[in-house]
């Protein structure tokens, strides 16, 4: 018997190896391609084999990523412009737990009746949707398309623009937001989000190819930064034209509580800071009433974050809305904030931060707005 060492791959790239026994009476090496085609010469095994091949990946010195995501995303300057890219930003596509931020996820808190346990590749693709279909009424957030319904994104920018027709509620004791804010002023009400709810690891179906896993796989479409001719400094824009509901990304940074994002804000205002990156993941508050300050949590993507960072914001008419999305447990202090597109867009990709800019307590004081929009509401001299 011969042994031969077959390679899985290019012959400049061999990822694999895989050792097999062949006989030596016909003088033939056979070369076993790893999908279970035999070919009986070098040559056309190497033909044959791009299904599993993988070009040799380099690092693309464009790549703000830096391979993290699933595809590149670019940045590029003005033209003749030098500007460079944050020096202490560093690109992560997880989010990470500073210091205190108490993140409970755990196994023991998905129940049977909250995954799908008997399901088999796509959720999509059954008679009846499973359980996981429960938290948005008994139907898929998701088409087969990967977009987030229709109806489900106009609630999402209905809930988002404080539509007074959406569900409110209204703490009974000390409202954490106020509290966050520095103010001892009364609750203003919060409003009750509609949340996706996706496949997570106790379900059986298909970790890639269920449809009901769409922000868990991260960035799919073409994205760049660039930076911005209006004077907001680095923005994102999409090189594609994207559908209605499609999910662009998710904003990913670390994870603070309160107080820590508080001494964070007072150290960067003494220092002047231009730009600020902080969102509150505040979309339960009102279900919990009484939060401790390590489980109102916030994410901050100054340090460490991804190409959400990188999006600016746009009064009223923005093409993005933040839908909150529950991947890995259903506890609600730490989830995934998800931007999808609620306008068609083949330009720059914005995001109604909700600020108000007459606010003068806000804990990130308030940038002049350029966004260019006709409802801007920054109307101050
Ligand atoms: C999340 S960052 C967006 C990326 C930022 N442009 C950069 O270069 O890193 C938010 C900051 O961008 C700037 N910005 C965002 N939207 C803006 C707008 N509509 N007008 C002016 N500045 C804006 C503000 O300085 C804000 O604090």
């Amino acid at each position: 018997m011969k042994t031969f060492v077959v390679f899985a791959g290019a012959p400049s790239a061999p990822q694999a190896l895989e050792v097999i026994n062949t006989g030596e009476s016909s003088g033939e090496s056979v070369f076993l391609h790893q999908n279970s085609r035999t070919c009986t010469d070098r040559r056309s095994f190497f033909s044959c084999a791009p299904v599993r091949y993988k070009k040799k990946q380099r690092h693309d010195p464009n790549d703000i990523a830096k391979g993290a995501e699933s595809v590149p995303i670019p940045f590029v300057r003005a033209p003749g412009g030098d500007e460079s890219l944050p020096e202490d930003f560093t690109y992560t596509a997880v989010a990470v737990a500073y210091e205190k931020a108490k993140i409970e996820i755990r196994l023991c808190k998905i129940e049977q009746d909250n995954c799908c346990t008997a399901c088999f590749g796509n959720c999509l693709k059954k008679k009846w949707p499973c359980h996981c279909a429960r938290e948005t009424g008994g139907e898929f957030a998701y088409n087969e398309d990967g977009c987030v319904k229709k109806e489900l994104l106009r609630q999402a920018v209905r809930e988002t623009q404080g539509d007074e027709a959406c569900r409110r509620v209204t703490c009974e004791k000390e409202c954490p937001m106020e509290v966050a804010r520095g103010s001892t002023e009364k609750c203003r009400g919060h409003i009750v989000r509609r949340f996706i709810k996706e496949c997570w690891v106790k379900c059986t179906c298909h970790k890639k190819l269920c449809g009901n896993r769409i922000v868990q796989q991260g960035v799919r479409y073409k994205l760049e930064v660039f930076w911005t001719p209006t004077g907001k400094g680095w923005g994102v824009r999409t090189t594609e034209d994207l559908p209605m509901g499609a999910f662009v990304c998710e904003y990913i940074g670390e994870i603070l509580t309160n107080t820590e994002l508080d001494e964070r804000n007072e150290e960067r205002f003494l220092k002047q800071s231009r730009h600020f990156y902080p969102i509150y993941l505040d979309s339960d508050v009102c279900t919990e009433r009484i939060l401790e300050d390590d489980h109102l949590l916030c994410l901050d993507c100054t340090h460490y974050g991804n190409v959400a960072r990188f999006i600016n914001h746009r009064c009223g008419d923005s093409n993005l809305v933040d839908i909150p999305v529950e991947i890995e447990c259903p506890d609600r202090h730490f989830y995934h904030a998800s931007f999808s597109i609620s306008f068609r867009a083949m330009e720059e990709l914005t995001w109604d931060y909700q600020l108000d800019f007459a606010d003068e307590n806000h804990p990130i004081k308030a940038f002049r707005c350029k966004c260019g929009s006709r409802e801007c509401k920054d109307t101050r001299e």
